[in-house]
């Protein structure tokens, strides 16, 4: 059966607020090379998208967690799928997510990835959910648009695996 989904934000806003991001980006690394780190799945769109729109060098690499059962609530626990393939030793890593929740994937990511000796580390997400902010130390450098507590779908984002296509954000009327 299909879901009724209602539009949060259209394919145009989130194409602006790439643009935008981007230009953020390539400015603030001028003179550098930044390490792109999509974290799969959810993260595999933005990244992308926003790759297409840094005019500094640029490198990727995709890693993959779990952090979530198979409906809407975080299980606190966070497990590395796939790991990086590259180190990340003297590189400038910014870690590119779809969205930030309760903030607890992130907050173990940031934790394991600087233990591997990056220059610095910053993070760049498409959507910020600040009222479910768990983890407060989780600092966000580049947020996209900061959303109400709703379960949004698109643009990566998805509900029991699906609507991870949808090209704009939506809340799924349940
Ligand atoms: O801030 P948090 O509460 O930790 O939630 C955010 C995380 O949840 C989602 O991933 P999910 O575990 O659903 O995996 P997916 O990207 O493969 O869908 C999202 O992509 C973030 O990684
Ligand atoms: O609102 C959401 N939608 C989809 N996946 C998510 N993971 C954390 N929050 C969300």
């Amino acid at each position: 059966m299909e879901d009724k989904i209602r539009v949060l934000l259209t394919e145009e806003q989130v194409d602006q607020k790439i643009q935008e991001l981007g230009e953020a980006i390539s400015r603030d690394y001028a003179g550098k090379e930044v390490h792109l780190i999509c974290v799969l799945k959810g993260g595999a769109m933005f990244t992308c998208e926003l790759a297409k729109r840094i005019t500094v060098p640029v490198t990727m690499d995709f890693m993959s967690v779990s952090s979530y059962g198979s409906g809407t609530e975080s299980s606190g626990v966070v497990r590395i799928v796939k790991d990086l393939d590259e180190p990340l030793k003297d590189k400038h890593v910014l870690i590119v997510e779809d969205i930030i929740d309760s903030g607890r994937t992130l907050a173990y990511l940031i934790e394991i990835l600087k233990q591997r000796g990056p220059s610095d580390i910053r993070l760049c997400t498409l959507l910020d959910k600040p009222e479910r902010r768990v983890k407060k130390q989780v600092k966000v450098d580049y947020a996209g648009f900061c959303i109400p507590d709703e379960f949004v779908v698109g643009y990566g984002l998805d509900y029991n695996q699906k609507y991870r296509n949808l090209p704009y954000i939506g809340v799924v009327e349940l």
